[in-house]
C-alpha cells in the first residue's frame, strides 16, 4: 500500500532526525542522482557528457537539486543550474561549482534547458505557498511549451498543492517524480496527480506519526481483500447479489453489470428488471426475480422516471436500511438515494453525477468544480449522505467512514468508454456480496473494497488489450484472469 503524509507530518518526522544530525538532504540528493544516472544510462547509454539542467528555487528543494547535480557533474555530466531568485542554497551551489557545474540566471539558461537530456525541477517542494510566482512561473511557462529531455521532479512537481492536489498556477509536468521520506497527498490527488508521471519514494527512515492522509492499494492489498471461497463454500455462503439495472431503452447496462458480477466471482446473481430475457440469453448463470440477497447493485441503465425500476429500487433500499445489506448505488439510482444511509452503501458517480447529487442537497457546484477539487466534493458527498463515495474519473477517489480516502490510478485512458461504469458497478457488487458479513461488522470496509474494485477494473481494462482500445464487455470478460493473476502473485 502506498501511503501519503501531509507536508506538516513529514516536517514533524524530519525534525528529530535533523536535530540528531542525520544528513537527510545528502541522502535525498544521492538517491535522486542515482535515479537520474540510471535514466541517462537507459536513454543514452552513459552519464558522462549528458546535458542536465537544474531548475533551482530559493529553498531546500533547490538544495536537493543542486547536490544531486553535483553528483552527476562528478560523473561527467554537463550540469547547468538555472536560478530564479537571489536566494540559493549556499552549500548546494558551492558543491555544484566544485564539481564543475555552472549556475546561470533563468532567462540565460532556458534555451539550454529546453534542449537538455534531463531537466531536474527543484523550484519548490513542500515549502510551496500557492502557485509558482515571478521568475519561476515565467520559466515554467516557457519550458511547458516543450522540452526535449525527460523532466524529473524533485520531491514534488513544483507549484502543486502539496497537501490538496490543487493546480494553483503553472506546473512543469514530470515524467518522473522522486519524492523524499513519504509520498505527499498532492502526488496522488487529481488534478495535480496528472503532472507527477512515474512516482518513486526514497526512504529516509522517517518515523511518520498520525493517520496517513491518502492511501493507494496495490495488488497484494487487493488479493488480501478478495473473498476467496474456502473449500467448504457453497453458493449462498459466497454471497448473492441482487441487480436492479437496465430498461428497454438501456438493456446493455443490465447485461454488462450482471456479466461483470458473474465473472468477478459471486455465489449467485439475481436480476430484477424488464430485460431479464436478454440478460439470461447473454448470461445463463443469472437467476431472474426476487429472493434473499447479501448485497445490491442499483441503477446502471435506470432512469429515475422508469416507474417499475424506481419501485424496485425504493423497495430494495428498505432491506439496505433494515437488514444492513450492502449496496452499490450507480447512475439513475443516485437520484433515488434516501436522505441518509450508512457507509455500507457505495455511491459510484462520475464528476457530472456527483455535481447533480450535491446540487440536490443544497451545494452549488458543477462538473468542472468537482473536477477541480474532487477530494473536497467527494468528502462533502460522504458527509451529506453518510455513504461511501467512489468518484470515477482518470483517477478514482474513494471517501469512506473513519476518514478513509483512497486514490487508484490503474485505469488506462482507453477505459473512458460507455458501459465501463456498468462493469465497475457489477464488479464492486460482487465484492460487497462476497464480504457482506465483514461489512456488517465493520461498514468502513466498504471503502477499501471500492478501491479494490477500481484497481481490478483498471487492471482488467489493461489486460483486455494492453495499450489499445477496449470495449466495456471486454473489460468484464478479462476479470477472471485478472483476478486469478492478482491472487497468484500475492
Ligand atoms: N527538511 C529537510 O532536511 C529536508 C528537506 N528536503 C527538501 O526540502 C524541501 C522543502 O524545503 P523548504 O522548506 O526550504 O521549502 P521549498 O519547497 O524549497 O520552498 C520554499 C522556498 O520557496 C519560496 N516559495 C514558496 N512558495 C513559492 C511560490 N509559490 N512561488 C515562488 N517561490 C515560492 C519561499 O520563499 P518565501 O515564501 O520565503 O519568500 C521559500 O524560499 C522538500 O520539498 C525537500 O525537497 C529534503 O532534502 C529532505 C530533507
Ligand atoms: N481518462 C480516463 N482514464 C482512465 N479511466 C477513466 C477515464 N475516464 C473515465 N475512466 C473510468 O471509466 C469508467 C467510466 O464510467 P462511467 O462514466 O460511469 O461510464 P458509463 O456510465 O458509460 O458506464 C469509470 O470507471 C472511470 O473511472
Ligand atoms: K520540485
Amino acid at each position: 500500500m502506498l501511503l501519503s503524509w501531509t507536508s506538516s507530518q513529514v516536517r514533524a518526522a524530519e525534525e528529530p532526525l535533523l536535530a540528531a544530525g542525520v544528513p537527510l538532504m545528502d541522502r535525498a540528493a544521492f538517491a535522486l542522482a542515482t535515479q537520474v544516472a540510471a535514466l541517462l544510462r537507459e536513454r543514452l547509454g552513459r552519464v558522462g557528457g549528458a546535458h542536465v539542467a537544474i531548475l533551482v528555487g530559493p529553498g531546500n528543494n533547490g538544495g536537493d537539486a543542486l547536490f544531486a547535480g553535483a553528483h552527476l557533474a562528478r560523473r561527467g555530466a554537463a550540469v547547468r543550474a538555472l536560478t530564479v531568485d537571489e536566494r540559493v542554497h549556499g552549500a548546494g551551489a558551492a558543491a555544484l561549482r566544485a564539481a564543475g557545474g555552472r549556475l546561470v540566471a533563468a532567462d540565460e539558461g532556458a534555451a539550454w534547458a529546453a534542449d537538455a537530456d534531463v531537466v531536474l525541477d527543484g523550484l519548490l517542494g513542500i515549502g510551496a505557498t500557492g502557485g509558482l510566482r515571478g521568475v519561476a512561473a515565467d520559466l515554467v511557462e516557457r519550458l511547458s511549451v516543450g522540452v526535449r529531455g525527460l523532466v524529473v521532479a524533485v520531491d514534488t512537481p513544483s507549484g502543486i498543492g502539496v497537501d490538496d492536489g490543487a493546480l494553483p498556477g503553472p506546473v512543469l509536468a514530470a515524467d518522473r517524480t522522486v519524492t523524499f521520506g513519504a509520498a505527499k497527498p498532492g502526488l496522488l490527488l487529481p488534478p495535480a496527480s496528472a503532472t507527477v508521471g512515474q512516482l518513486s519514494v526514497v526512504d529516509l527512515g522517517l518515523d511518520l506519526a498520525g493517520a496517513p492522509a491518502i492511501a493507494r492499494l496495490d495488488d497484494a492489498d487487493v488479493a488480501g481483500l478478495w473473498p476467496v471461497p474456502p473449500a467448504d463454500a457453497h453458493k449462498y455462503t459466497r454471497g448473492v447479489l441482487g441487480v436492479v439495472a437496465g430498461a428497454r431503452r438501456y438493456p446493455g447496462a443490465a447485461v454488462l453489470s450482471t456479466t461483470a458480477a458473474v465473472l468477478a466471482g459471486v455465489g449467485m446473481v439475481r436480476y430484477l428488471g424488464d430485460v431479464g430475457d436478454l440478460v439470461v440469453a447473454r448470461r445463463p448463470e443469472v437467476v431472474i426475480g426476487v429472493g434473499r440477497v447479501q448485497a445490491w447493485v442499483f441503477g446502471p441503465g435506470v432512469s429515475p422516471d422508469d416507474a417499475s425500476q424506481r419501485r424496485r429500487i425504493e423497495h430494495a433500499f428498505e432491506g439496505v436500511r433494515e437488514r444492513g445489506e450492502a449496496a452499490v448505488c450507480d447512475a439513475g439510482a443516485l437520484e433515488l438515494l434516501p436522505a441518509h444511509v450508512g457507509p455500507h452503501v457505495v455511491l459510484t458517480p462520475h464528476a457530472g453525477e456527483l455535481a447533480r447529487l450535491l446540487t440536490t442537497r443544497g451545494e452549488h457546484v458543477d462538473r468542472a468544480g468537482v473536477e477541480a477539487e474532487p477530494l473536497r466534493w467527494a468528502r462533502r458527498a460522504h458527509e451529506l449522505t453518510g455513504a461511501t463515495v467512489l468518484l470515477k474519473g482518470p483517477v478514482t477517489l474513494v471517501v469512506g467512514a473513519q476518514s478513509a480516502v483512497y486514490s487508484q490510478a490503474e485505469a488506462p485512458s482507453w477505459l473512458a468508454t460507455a458501459g465501463a461504469g456498468d462493469v465497475l458497478a457489477g464488479l464492486l457488487g460482487a465484492l460487497l456480496a462476497g464480504r457482506a458479513d465483514d461489512i456488517h461488522e465493520d461498514p468502513s470496509l466498504a471503502a477499501a473494497l471500492a478501491a479494490a474494485a477500481a484497481l481490478v477494473h483498471g487492471r482488467a481494462a489493461h489486460r483486455a488489450n494492453p495499450g489499445g482500445p477496449v470495449a466495456a464487455r471486454a473489460v468484464a470478460v478479462a476479470l477472471p484472469e485478472t483476478i486469478a493473476a492478482l491472487l497468484a502473485d500475492a
